[in-house]
């Protein structure tokens, strides 16, 4: 159980059961463990979970299972496994919820609906995270069902804000798009790292140089937009001076079958994505 006392996490009826210590499930566990809450009030159920994680769960005090726990009942069951796996996984959870639970899904795509088909209806919030919760600088939309009181939606408020802030949105539906920006966004930003090293490299550079160039310029720029009270469109234009190189290369980038409508087919297909996983 989450005492009073735990710094900014309120009370919970009962043990956090996380399902799937995995990329996401792993990173919010050390966030939790990080912000206060007592290793003693979580129970983890992977199966296999990585060496390193075993360690965590142990220096902290948690408790790892590889199946359902059996004699509690879950204050939060916040389920971090695929969404293909959820379906065989979830149902003996059932046993675990009362009507004080409150349920966190962060799979990508699984609706409500079917997570009631499998645990019954309960207070559910979907929410979905992104990988730099890894290091703290995540961001996270949540949409929480009609079921979830004021209470329960502060407390998952809690749980999902020590990766970042957290966007709640007002349609489930719109977790779909949020999986499409900002779930699966930072593979795009990775993607933007190979991409310009790879141009580098054909201008000449050497391929380990470009690569450091292009790596250290996105983390920059993505520390720069972190920090300046400046939008976007503002510190673009810091960059731009008029006649100069940049503007050469976004008068490319910019336009009209230029980076916007490839980002506007590519989200099309993240949320598509997402849509067939629904079921
Ligand atoms: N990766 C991302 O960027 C994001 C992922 N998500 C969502 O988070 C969820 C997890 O993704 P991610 O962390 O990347 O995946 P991972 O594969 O890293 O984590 C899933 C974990 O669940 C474990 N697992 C498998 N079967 C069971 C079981 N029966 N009971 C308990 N645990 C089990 C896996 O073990 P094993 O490896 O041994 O199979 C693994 O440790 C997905 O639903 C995904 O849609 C959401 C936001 C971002
Ligand atoms: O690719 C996926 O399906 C997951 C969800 C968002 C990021 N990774």
């Amino acid at each position: 159980m989450i005492s009073e006392h735990s710094s900014s996490i309120p009370a919970s009826s009962g043990p956090i059961i996380l399902i799937g210590a995995g990329n996401m499930g792993g990173a919010l566990l050390t966030g939790w463990l990080k912000n206060g809450v007592p290793g003693s009030s979580v129970v983890v159920v992977d199966p296999n979970p990585s060496e390193a994680m075993r360690q965590t769960i142990a220096d902290a005090g948690a408790s790892h299972l590889t199946g359902v726990p059996v004699g509690i009942t879950a204050g939060v069951l916040f389920v971090a496994v695929k969404p293909q796996v959820m379906d065989a996984v979830l149902p003996p959870f059932k046993a675990i919820l009362d009507a004080e639970t409150v349920v966190v899904s962060i799979a990508a795509g699984k609706t409500i609906a079917s997570l009631e088909k499998n645990l019954g209806p309960a207070a559910t919030v979907r929410a979905m995270p992104n990988t730099p919760a890894m290091v703290g600088r995540g961001v996270t939309g949540a949409f929480a069902n009609a079921r979830v009181s004021e209470r329960q939606r502060q407390l998952v408020q809690n749980l999902l804000k020590v990766s970042g802030p957290v966007e709640w949105v007002p349609e489930e539906a719109d977790i779909d798009s949020v999986t499409a920006v900002s779930g699966s966004g930072p593979a795009y930003v990775f993607y933007l790292v190979e991409c310009m090293a790879e141009a580098g490299r054909k201008l000449g550079l050497q391929a380990d140089l470009a690569m450091r160039l292009a790596r250290e310029t996105v983390a920059g720029a993505g520390e720069l937009l972190h920090q300046s009270p400046d939008d976007a469109s503002r510190l673009r234009q810091n960059v731009t001076s008029p006649g100069g190189t940049t503007a050469a290369a976004l008068g490319v980038l910019m336009a009209e079958d230029g980076m916007q409508p490839l980002f506007d087919a590519a989200l099309e297909a993240a949320r598509k994505r997402a849509q067939e996983l629904a079921g």
